[in-house]
């Protein structure tokens, strides 16, 4: 195939870099692209670009502004096809996910569109006669957007069209990793006709664009998305240059799985929430927390089907399970199974690279168990990112809560019980920012808050409603139209 040669896209131009650097098909090695190493003048340049139509941009009314968001998900409708078969190529998840990932794109130009005619503030009354008191969501500026690669469209749009709609102008900085998809999207926005620098992408590496992006003095706002190593970094820097900041970073997801559970309902879970993406979603089951009283003919059910996954191409309709993203995430997988294995877990089935065959020149690991977890071990309480899934045996109902919260994440969790009981006491104690009832622990969906507590974010959350909180600053207002200054104000009200 073709080498696609990416660009930066500064104030409406595609722009060709000094240097550029390579990105590469996970499956089989290949070169997808070629990307700009893009460095700190070239992120001044964006900025620059992103400040000057911030001043237009955030007059534009805001169901206009939606509009272009509007447009851009019937866009990404048309192209959703070959974006997807770009994800599955750049990124490794199966072609069905990366519909996936595509369509959450979509779901999300349509609802943030929709909050263009919304944007709801408040009126109250006020404590003075003939005066008027409101609330309005005003814009917060320049916003750097700094993303994963693993969901490499649905993120960078969680992210930028509620800022875009509230009134920001955004600068891009995507995973090195997919610059491919990345690209392809913002040729969706501009395809759109948003003005020039309201949507700006710079490519390049985390260490150099990433951080001149976040330590800048004209950014207002930092959005990222990734691990919590750099999360640390973009959070501390953050707060050393007084900008807002939303973080979203890791998990350590658990499945709880009850005696009195729909067994094969709770399967088809943790399979999906174990194995989906290769074990690389953020809200992926690193943790099977299991009744002893199913324990042992659940974890025969498990392994029967895991043993029946398909590893290969992602874009082959007939593969479960593509590759890990790069060498360095497939080395960590290993690490951590070295590391089970020093603690005593025992691998009940996978555990290794795979490379046999067409998998060869790919970076792809077995989809596998780990029993006899105990939950101070590491792979009990780390994140690993890969297809690994750590059994915990439990005796009751709150034993498993505790130990589902017992991790210094707090995104998602799922519990199978038929019991509603235990179910509204499971959405009540679990320390989660999501809990699904009787579903995986992956799946969610635009129009409800997503973020975590504890490690996992610093307190906001994307999507829903609640993405607007993060993208604007209140104002309040007060309409005098009494003539006068109201005395009664400054004194005692009488
Ligand atoms: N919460 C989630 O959804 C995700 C979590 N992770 C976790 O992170 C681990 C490592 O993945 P990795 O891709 O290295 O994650 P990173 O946190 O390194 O990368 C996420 C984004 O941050 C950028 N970045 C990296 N360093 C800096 C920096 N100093 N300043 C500003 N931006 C920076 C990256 O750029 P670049 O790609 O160029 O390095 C990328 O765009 C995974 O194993 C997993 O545990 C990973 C992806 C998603
Ligand atoms: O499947 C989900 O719940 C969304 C997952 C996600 O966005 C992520 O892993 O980064």
């Amino acid at each position: 195939m073709t080498t696609l040669t990416c660009c930066n896209y500064i104030d409406g131009q595609w722009l060709s870099a000094r240097e550029t650097i390579e990105s590469r098909n996970p499956t089989n090695n290949e070169v997808i692209a070629t990307f700009p190493r893009s460095d700190s003048a070239d992120v001044d340049v964006a900025i620059a670009s992103a400040r000057k139509a911030y001043h237009s941009w955030r007059q534009v009314p805001a169901p206009a502004r939606a509009e272009y968001i509007f447009r851009v998900g019937e866009l990404l409708l048309q192209h959703k096809e070959e974006l997807a078969q770009l994800i599955s190529r750049e990124m490794g998840k199966a072609i069905t996910e990366a519909r996936g990932d595509v369509q959450e794109g979509v779901d999300c130009a349509f609802y943030s569109a929709g909050e263009g005619r919304r944007l709801f503030g408040q009126t109250t009354p006020s404590e003075m006669p003939n005066k008027f008191a409101m609330t309005m969501r005003m814009p917060i500026g320049v916003c750097a957007l700094i993303t994963p690669w693993n969901f490499p469209v649905a993120i960078p749009c969680w992210k930028a069209m509620p800022a875009l709609v509230c009134g920001n102008t955004v600068i891009l900085k995507p995973a090195e990793d997919t610059p491919a998809c990345a690209t392809k999207l913002i040729e969706i926005f501009a395809e759109a006709g948003l003005p020039p620098g309201v949507i700006n992408l710079v490519h390049g590496l985390g260490e150099e664009a990433g951080k001149a992006l976040v330590e800048h003095s004209n950014v207002d706002l930092v959005s990222f998305t990734g691990s919590s190593q750099t999360g640390a970094f973009v959070g501390e820097t953050c707060g050393r240059t007084h900008k807002r900041v939303c973080l979203e970073m890791g998990g350590k997801n658990a499945q709880v799985v009850m005696e009195d559970a729909d067994l094969e309902l709770a399967l088809d879970g943790a399979i999906w929430g174990a194995f989906g993406t290769a074990g690389q979603r953020c809200t992926a089951t690193s943790r099977l927390i299991l009744h002893s009283d199913i324990k042992e003919k659940f974890t025969t059910m498990l392994k029967e089907r895991t043993s029946k996954l398909r590893l290969g191409s992602p874009t082959d309709p007939d593969t479960d399970i593509g590759p890990i993203i790069n060498q360095r995430q497939l080395e960590r997988v290993k690490m951590y199974l070295d590391i089970a294995r020093e603690e005593n877990a025992k691998v009940l089935i996978g555990g290794e690279i795979a490379d046999e065959g067409e998998l060869k020149n790919g970076y792809f690991f077995q989809p596998t168990i780990l029993d006899n977890v105990t939950p101070d071990m590491r792979v009990a309480r780390e994140e690993i990112f890969g297809p690994v899934v750590a059994l915990i045996e439990v005796s009751s109902f709150e034993e498993a809560i505790a130990i589902l919260n017992n991790t210094n994440y707090g995104l998602s969790s799922s519990v199978y019980t038929r019991d509603i009981n235990r179910a509204f006491a499971a959405m009540r104690d679990i320390e989660a920012g999501i809990t699904y009832i009787n579903g995986p622990t992956i799946g969610a969906e635009v129009h409800l808050p997503f973020g975590g507590v504890k490690q996992t974010g610093n307190g906001h959350r994307e999507a829903g409603t609640t993405a607007l909180d993060v993208f604007t600053e209140w104002k309040s207002v007060y309409v005098d139209f009494s003539g006068s200054l109201q005395r009664a104000q400054i004194d005692n009200r009488s």
